[in-house]
């Protein structure tokens, strides 16, 4: 089964038009790729975090997070989000919402930095065969990013790197939308949009400060999936018309991300 994981940022899930639910439908019907929708939500946390008058605080685009901020979390992504979307795609076809907790979706560990960074959790294993009996059931699974861990403790996973995590275990190919359109190389006022960068490259732009904030996580769970076995990883356009369409029809739009030569030898 050919499985494309699409990770919806919660920068621009509020924006994305009819057209991109109309695509994943249409996707599923056509039956070469059973779509997987893993969602952020970062904004609404933001938002929640600052009408209680809880503050907020981000390490290398992941938000530090307690126990409080936690249960905010929780709420945006296993309830306002996730079922925002199941509810657009049941307009088209059929999906199921679960959250990573639930029937040890998605179990983590504690970060190496969990002394900064709190309950922040790494994914250490993925129950594909839940996601598989969903996707075999005609449903198009959404997915939260928590996580459970030992003792039944729970994890905020950033989306980026819980689709990754998935989309290694399922040898699937990914996909992110964002609020960009693709990665820019932005150098002396001039933006260039690149449609093909190497593992090189993006390390590189990396130490140049010219990948910042949430793209760092984005580009680590783009590597961290290429080089344990997913498939092609894309960020694509969700505002563009048939921009998923393209995608699996091999015409591309956005900025494709390969591991160069050196990298496919080690
Ligand atoms: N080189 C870059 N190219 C594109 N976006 C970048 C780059 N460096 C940093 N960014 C930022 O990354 C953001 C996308 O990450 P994020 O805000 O976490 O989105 P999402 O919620 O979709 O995961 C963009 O809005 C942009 O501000
Ligand atoms: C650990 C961590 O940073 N978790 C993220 C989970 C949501 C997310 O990743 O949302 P986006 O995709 O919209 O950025 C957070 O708390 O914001």
């Amino acid at each position: 089964m050919n499985f494309l994981v699409i990770k919806c940022g919660g920068s621009i899930i509020d924006q994305l038009p009819d057209n991109f639910y109309d695509n994943i439908a249409a996707i599923q019907k056509q039956g070469d790729w059973k779509p997987i929708i893993v969602h952020g939500g970062g904004k609404l946390i933001n938002d929640l975090l600052k009408q209680t008058g809880v503050k907020t605080e981000f390490v290398d685009g992941l938000r530090v997070t307690t126990e409080e901020v936690l249960d905010v979390v929780e709420m945006a992504l296993s309830g306002a989000v996730n079922k925002f979307l199941v509810r657009k795609l049941m307009a088209r076809t059929d999906a199921y919402g679960v959250s990573g907790l639930d029937g040890k979706l998605l179990y983590a560990e504690p970060v190496a930095n969990a002394d900064k960074l709190g309950l922040v959790g790494t994914v250490t294993e993925v129950n594909t065969a839940l996601i598989e009996q969903i996707v075999s059931q005609g449903n198009i699974p959404v997915i939260s990013p928590l996580a459970g861990g030992k003792g039944n403790s729970r994890f905020n996973i950033n989306a980026d790197l819980a689709a990754s995590a998935i989309a290694r275990a399922l040898h699937a190919e990914l996909c992110f939308i964002s609020d960009i359109p693709g990665i820019y190389r932005q150098e002396q006022g001039q933006k260039q949009m690149l449609t093909n960068v190497t593992d090189r490259e993006l390390k590189q732009m990396i130490n140049e400060g010219l990948i910042k904030d949430g793209m760092i996580p984005k580009v680590r769970a783009a590597l961290e999936a290429l080089e344990h076995g997913a498939g092609k990883v894309t960020i694509v356009n969700g505002l563009a018309d048939d921009s998923l369409l393209q995608l699996v029809e091999g015409t591309v739009a956005g900025t494709t991300i390969t591991l160069s030569e050196e990298a496919h030898h080690v």
